[in-house]
Parts: structure tokens; C-alpha cells; sequence
């Protein structure tokens, strides 16, 4: 048996744009990543990747992502599952810094540490700055599991409990899965399926809006490891762009 699942980072969103950090902010997508939206609706269908099942995290730019890429796939009405466990790394304190900027102001190396090291968190977000998520009534529920701050080791802590419990139940069940997430989410992801190093993982970049499919082995490893981009030249290049934000 076969498994298919296809991960796809939202479009640009205005954030992206402006090349600010992000994380739990609930920045809505620009009208490029619209567009990269409903162009990886049209690689699923011209691929005939139709999605039976997806899977969001909480913030709208997956969200919006997840519809328009299916819509224009006439996939629209399939069902919708959500976790916050999807959601962006978050960015503790960074949430709405500009990267330039901070890495002008704190180095180099410090900036890609906070971006791209696995254990090293930025600084924690205070509960009542302009960006933090305290108080949001989606994440009323979390209590403890609340984030002030977040490596790629704690989405991958977080994350994994949804993967194994959700995800893995759909692909079992015989459903083709869409997961609708985040730069950082989906580096977790790959990070689990692929078995990267703690190391390598840093050299890994998820560009926006392009399907990755993965076709996953009986005990849900890569039967082709790093999966397939449905576009791999053009993700490839938009990948190295998002290498180099902060530039
Ligand atoms: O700002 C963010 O939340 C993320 C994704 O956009 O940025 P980075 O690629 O720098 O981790």
C-alpha cells in the first residue's frame, strides 16, 4: 500500500511580503499569494492529486490557501480538519520585527540561529505586546501548551501528537491528504518523515504555494526521499528566495 500526502505552504502573505517575522500573527495572504494558491490547485488537478481530505492549521493564510487551492480544483467541498498544532513556529518576541533590520541589529549569525537553528528560540513574546496571541479566543483552550516562544524542536513536539493521531489516521483510512500549513510547520514535518539531522535541517527552505507530494511506505516513510515538487524548477528557485530573506 501507497500513501499519498501533499503538503503546501501558503501563498505570500503581506508579512512575507514586507519581510517581517510572522509566527502567530494572522496576516492574510497578498494578492500574489492568492494567485500561488490557485496555481497549486491547478498542479493538483493537472497532476490528478485530488485531495479527499485536508488538514489547516488555525491562521488564515493556510486557511485561504487550502480554499482557493481547492476550489479551483472542484475540491471545495471535501473535509476540513484544523489544529493549532499546524500553526507557524512561533516567533516569541521577533512577531512583527523586520528581518533586515534585525539582522542588522543583532548579526548575522544571531538572526539565522533564531530563524534556522533547531533548539535556539527567539526571546519570549510579553504576554501583552501588540503581537502576542494571549487572549485570542481560538487558543482559548491550550492553558500550559500556549506558546511565548518556539524553536523548530517545539513545533516538532507539538506537531507530532496531531500527525500520529490525525494525519496518519486519514492516510490509513486510504484518503489522498492535503496538509494546508507554514514554512516552519512543514519543515517539521519533512524534518519526521525524512529523517533529517538536527544540522541539515537548518539548510532546508519550504517555498510558498507549490505542492510537495510525498508517497509514503507502509510504515509511512518516503518511498522517494525529500518527496516530489509538482513544480520542481520553480520551487527550487523560490526556495532559495526564502533562504535569503533578510538580505
Ligand atoms: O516569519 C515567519 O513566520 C516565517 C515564515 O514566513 O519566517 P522564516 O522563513 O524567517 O522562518
Amino acid at each position: 500500500m501507497t500513501y499519498e500526502l501533499v503538503l503546501l505552504r501558503h501563498g505570500e502573505s503581506e508579512w512575507n511580503a514586507k519581510n517581517l517575522f510572522t509566527g502567530w500573527v494572522d496576516v492574510d495572504l497578498n494578492d500574489k499569494g492568492r494567485r500561488e494558491a490557485v496555481h497549486g490547485g491547478e498542479l493538483l488537478a493537472e497532476a490528478g492529486l485530488l485531495p479527499d481530505v485536508v488538514h489547516t492549521s488555525l491562521l488564515r493564510r493556510a486557511i485561504t490557501t487550502a480554499h482557493l487551492a481547492l476550489d479551483v480544483c472542484d475540491r471545495h467541498w471535501i473535509p476540513v480538519r484544523r489544529s493549532w498544532r499546524l500553526n507557524e513556529r512561533h516567533y516569541g518576541g521577533l512577531q512583527g520585527k523586520d528581518k533586515k533590520q534585525t539582522m542588522e541589529e543583532y548579526g548575522e549569525e544571531q538572526f539565522m540561529l533564531w530563524r534556522r537553528s533547531f533548539d535556539v528560540p527567539p526571546p519570549p513574546i510579553a504576554e501583552d505586546d501588540e503581537y502576542s496571541q494571549f487572549g485570542d479566543p481560538r487558543y482559548a483552550g491550550l492553558g500550559d501548551d500556549m506558546p511565548h516562544t518556539e524553536c523548530l524542536k517545539d513545533v516538532i513536539v507539538r506537531m507530532l501528537p496531531y500527525w500520529e493521531s490525525d494525519i496518519i489516521a486519514d492516510l490509513r483510512d486510504g484518503q489522498r491528504v492535503l496538509v494546508a500549513a507554514h514554512g516552519n510547520s512543514l519543515r517539521a514535518v519533512v524534518k519526521h518523515l525524512d529523517g533529517i539531522s538536527d544540522e541539515d535541517i537548518a539548510g532546508l527552505n519550504i517555498p510558498t504555494g507549490m505542492p510537495l507530494l510525498y508517497r509514503l511506505d507502509d510504515d509511512f516513510r518516503p518511498t522517494v526521499p525529500g518527496g516530489e515538487y509538482l513544480d520542481p524548477e520553480a520551487a527550487a528557485a523560490a526556495a532559495a528566495a526564502v533562504a535569503n530573506q533578510g538580505r
